[in-house]
């Protein structure tokens, strides 16, 4: 294969090496079922609690609360279809915002079809949730809100200490996707009254197909899958033991490693980024200058199409993003770009890329180059382009 530049590390991760090291024994050698008695089993039932214990360390948790599940989505619809049949009888009324991922969205439109009421609070022109209007939106009947702690789109960090406060004063629960935020920012569940929080193994240099909800105790969530008595009685399957071992591994590099890791993406997102507004005319930066995940970058560039700048840099050899992995292919603009205010012809031209630990400013000063060429062409050929500069020129 041709050498590949990736940056499009909020789709999906590489499996680190020392994660794919721990995992395989667990295929080969300790393939027991942790529910079984025998020694052998033993070890894979070992194997899992200390997954658990690494997991639960990165946000402060109690292993307890832990519940391991298929991965990102999961967790979002557990969260959200068990907490409403859990307390509709106290209230149907769910808070959350237009800028979630389609986990949280397309259950809150099915959630909506059982009887739920839900708002969607609006977000600022970078992506923060209006903590004015959440307020005002809570009523007697509200059982929850529910804001990710970031945006996969454009990076945005959200205020959830401030969310988990107001919900914590108010006696509703909070929870949050944290797919994106989990390992790359400090989340600690206690300091942000978080009741329950959604992560993703393979966003985290873990194994795909792997993931948790916390659930804080006491609550009377539901199980999600009825079966056999694995995670307390509330997730019913054989556990995925390579993967809880790989995601456990993952977990902790990603708590070890965060700060020096973070510090390096944040100096190679904001070269870029200075190089893209100096190099590139009509852009602009979507998300929060500052207060945005350490490896998000994300641009509207006017007069193009996203989809054929992306095709072109692959062809170039670069993995890049229009929106999130799964609206690709869809030719609606993104949710998170109409929030933040963009007219839907600049919405579609944009691009996400999303940094890793490897991404030099080499390899930024090579992507923006590439970019710079692209966009240049595809403007060349754009009608709507020729037009705004005979205007300008006039
Ligand atoms: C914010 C957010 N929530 C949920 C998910 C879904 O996670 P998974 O792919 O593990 O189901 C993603 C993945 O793109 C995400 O970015
Ligand atoms: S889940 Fe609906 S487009 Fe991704």
């Amino acid at each position: 294969m041709k050498k590949i530049i990736y940056l499009d590390n909020a789709a999906t991760t590489k499996v680190a090496p020392e994660v794919v090291e721990a995992m395989l024994p667990y295929f080969t050698e300790y393939y027991g079922n942790p529910s079984s008695v025998y020694e052998l089993a033993g070890i894979s039932k070992k194997a899992v609690t200390e997954g658990r214990e690494k997991v639960a360390s990165v946000i402060g948790a109690n292993p307890n609360d832990i519940y391991f599940t298929a991965g990102g989505s999961e967790s979002d619809n557990w969260a959200l279809k068990a907490t409403y049949e859990a307390y509709k009888s106290k209230g149907n009324h769910i808070i959350t915002t237009k800028i979630e991922h389609h986990a949280i969205l397309h259950t809150c439109e099915w959630l909506e079809k059982q009887g739920a009421k839900i708002t969607y609070i609006d977000v600022d022109e970078n992506g923060v949730v209006d903590l004015d209007q959440l307020q005002k939106a809570i009523t007697p009947e509200t059982i929850l809100i529910s804001v990710m702690a970031a945006n996969n789109e454009i990076g945005t960090l959200q205020p959830i200490k401030e969310i988990g406060a107001i919900a914590k004063e108010h006696g509703i629960l909070f929870h949050t996707d944290a797919v994106q935020a989990f390992g790359q920012i400090p989340i600690n569940v206690d300091e942000c009254n978080i009741d329950m929080l959604s992560s993703s193994g393979h966003k985290i240099n873990g194994p795909k197909g792997i993931g948790c909800l916390y659930i804080r105790k006491g609550l009377k969530l539901r199980s999600f899958v009825h079966g056999g008595a694995q995670e307390r009685k509330r997730r019913a399957g054989t556990e995925n033991v390579p993967g809880i071992v790989g995601y456990g591994v993952a977990a902790e590099r990603a708590l070890r490693t965060m700060e020096e890791r973070t510090a390096k993406e944040i100096e190679v997102r904001d070269y870029m980024i200075k190089k893209i507004q100096e190099e590139i005319p009509y852009c602009k930066l979507n998300g929060h200058p500052t207060l945005r995940l350490p490896n998000n970058v994300n641009f509207s560039f006017q007069f193009i199409e996203g989809e054929s700048l992306l095709i072109m840099l692959d062809m170039a050899g670069i993995c890049a993003s229009s929106g999130s992995a799964c609206t690709s292919g869809s030719l609606d603009p993104s949710h998170v770009l109409l929030a933040i205010g963009l007219p839907h012809e600049i919405a579609h031209g944009s691009l996400r890329l999303t940094l890793s630990e490897e991404t030099t400013k080499e390899d930024a000063d090579f992507v923006v180059e590439q970019i710079k060429g692209i966009v240049a062409r595809l403007r060349s050929m754009s009608p709507l382009y020729e037009d705004f500069m005979k205007k300008q020129n006039k």
